[in-house]
């Protein structure tokens, strides 16, 4: 049997990725080669067994635990509506997550709003959709948001605290530490006291805490340290002002393998130990064990998604070959941001030529816009060839802008054999649309 693990130079890519003939691959049983013929490039591929699967995958990690899919990572009306059924719920940090998902269906109670600085409408869409969970990210909200809840209601709140620990796999996304602008301290008392002041606010009902730790983490230990300093936090709550919370939400941050080879968070290790020290910390501090929240983005999205693009010319310096392709970084800005790598495949035409280090880049005007540096590639790879990378589906979509005004890219989605265009190509009299004139 092929397994994930086992299908060599396949092994980031969804479980339904085939080698076919001609160099092409199927993606949900669906040819890329001719997605690309169909949709044009650069087109984002979906492979909706992929999500579901990982979703599922979440539920069976976290039993009696709720599990948001982070929205940030990707959105879009189908994403929503299959996570809806696979019984996710849904972290949204902005109105326009939140109104996207509510107009595809999803129950805002099974959302909640995030945001270190939630603008007047985004509160006020929280509150009129009825989201289920607010996240508090600083004082300034505690007044803002409960002066806005309708007199007799009471809003459901969480509290965002920094649990201060180094991890992620950037600088840029480290969110768990002291030296950075999200959550509430507890090194300088700033989370009890915004604690104290959420409690006393008769029309909110604070029921938990909240941390993050950061993104693309591949070690559960971070994850434990924090369990273990927040239920200090909790029984500290507890003998100040008599609350004891009934939920705790770890954020998310489970890092994906971009290339083979490359380590991947343990998810079901990570449910384990988690409920293990949770259960044990808060058995010595004579807590009650409240209920868990994770927040995946990037995990259940992430490793669904392939991006394809065409090949528009080769260009052979001096050190190095360059690949030029019509995206980059208006569709895919990470690896400008992080200096991530990625693992190209030429596909849709079979090679023999030997593999060279080749520079794939984009299109746009900056130096900067290199999408793969030294990925090894056929050495006769040339202008109209079609070239995959993997493990698209988080962050590339979500970040995209139209740089140079080109248009974002559109988003299909693969199943059973099945193709379904899900988001469209931002067209030239889209970009052309918002400008109204002088
Ligand atoms: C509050 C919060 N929850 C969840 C996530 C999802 O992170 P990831 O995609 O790394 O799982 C993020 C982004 O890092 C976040 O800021
Ligand atoms: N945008 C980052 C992850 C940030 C997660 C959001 N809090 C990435 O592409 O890796």
């Amino acid at each position: 049997m092929i397994t994930h693990e086992t299908r060599g130079d396949l092994a980031v890519w969804p479980r339904s990725a085939r080698p076919a003939t001609d160099g092409d691959v199927l993606l949900g049983g669906v040819s890329l080669a001719e997605l690309a013929r169909h949709h044009g490039t650069p087109t984002y591929v979906l492979d909706e067994g992929e999500v579901r699967h990982r979703a599922r995958a979440y539920r069976e990690a976290f039993p009696d635990a709720d599990v948001y899919y982070a929205a940030k990572a990707y959105l879009c009306r189908g994403v929503a509506h299959w996570l809806r059924q696979e019984g996710l719920g849904l972290d949204v940090c902005s109105a326009g997550e939140l109104e996207l998902a509510v107009v595809s269906g999803f129950p805002p109670e099974r959302m909640l709003l995030h945001g270190n600085a939630k603008s007047p409408e985004d509160l006020r869409a929280a509150l009129r959709l009825g989201v289920g969970r607010i996240v508090i990210d600083n004082g300034a909200e505690v007044a803002r948001l409960a002066s806005r809840v309708s007199a007799g209601d009471r809003q459901k709140v969480l509290v965002r605290i920094v649990p201060g620990i180094t991890a992620g796999g950037h600088e840029k996304v480290r969110t768990g530490t002291e030296e950075q602008h999200f959550g509430l301290s507890l090194v300088d008392g700033s989370a009890q006291h915004v604690i104290g002041r959420v409690l006393a606010q008769p029309n909110l009902e604070l029921v938990g805490l909240h941390w993050h730790l950061g993104s693309q983490i591949t070690d559960v230990k971070p994850y434990l340290t924090a369990v273990r300093r927040t239920v200090g936090l909790l029984a500290r709550l507890r003998d100040q002002y008599g609350a004891v919370l009934p939920e705790l939400n770890i954020g998310g941050g489970h890092g994906v393998a971009y290339r083979t080879g490359d380590t991947a968070l343990d998810v079901p290790e990570l449910g384990r130990r988690v409920r293990a020290e949770l259960a044990e910390s808060c058995a010595a501090t004579g807590l009650p064990v409240p209920r868990l929240a994770v927040e995946p983005g990037r995990a259940v999205i992430g490793p669904a998604g392939v991006v394809l693009y065409r090949v528009l010319s080769v260009k052979r310096a001096t050190a190095h070959t360059f690949v030029a392709v019509d995206g980059g970084m208006s569709d895919n800005p990470r690896p400008a941001l992080y200096g991530v790598r990625y693992e190209p495949r030429l596909v849709g035409r079979g090679s023999t030529a030997e593999r060279r280090a080749t520079t794939v880049v984009g299109r746009h005007c900056e130096a900067g816009d290199v999408l793969v540096r030294d990925a090894p590639l056929p050495a006769d790879v040339h202008p109209g060839d079609l070239l995959a990378m993997p493990v698209a589906g988080a962050y590339h979509l979500s970040m995209a802008a139209s740089y140079n005004l080109v248009g974002r890219p559109p988003v299909v989605a693969v199943a059973e054999g099945r193709s379904r265009l899900q988001v469209r190509r931002e067209s030239l009299s889209d970009l052309r649309n918002r400008d109204i004139g002088l």
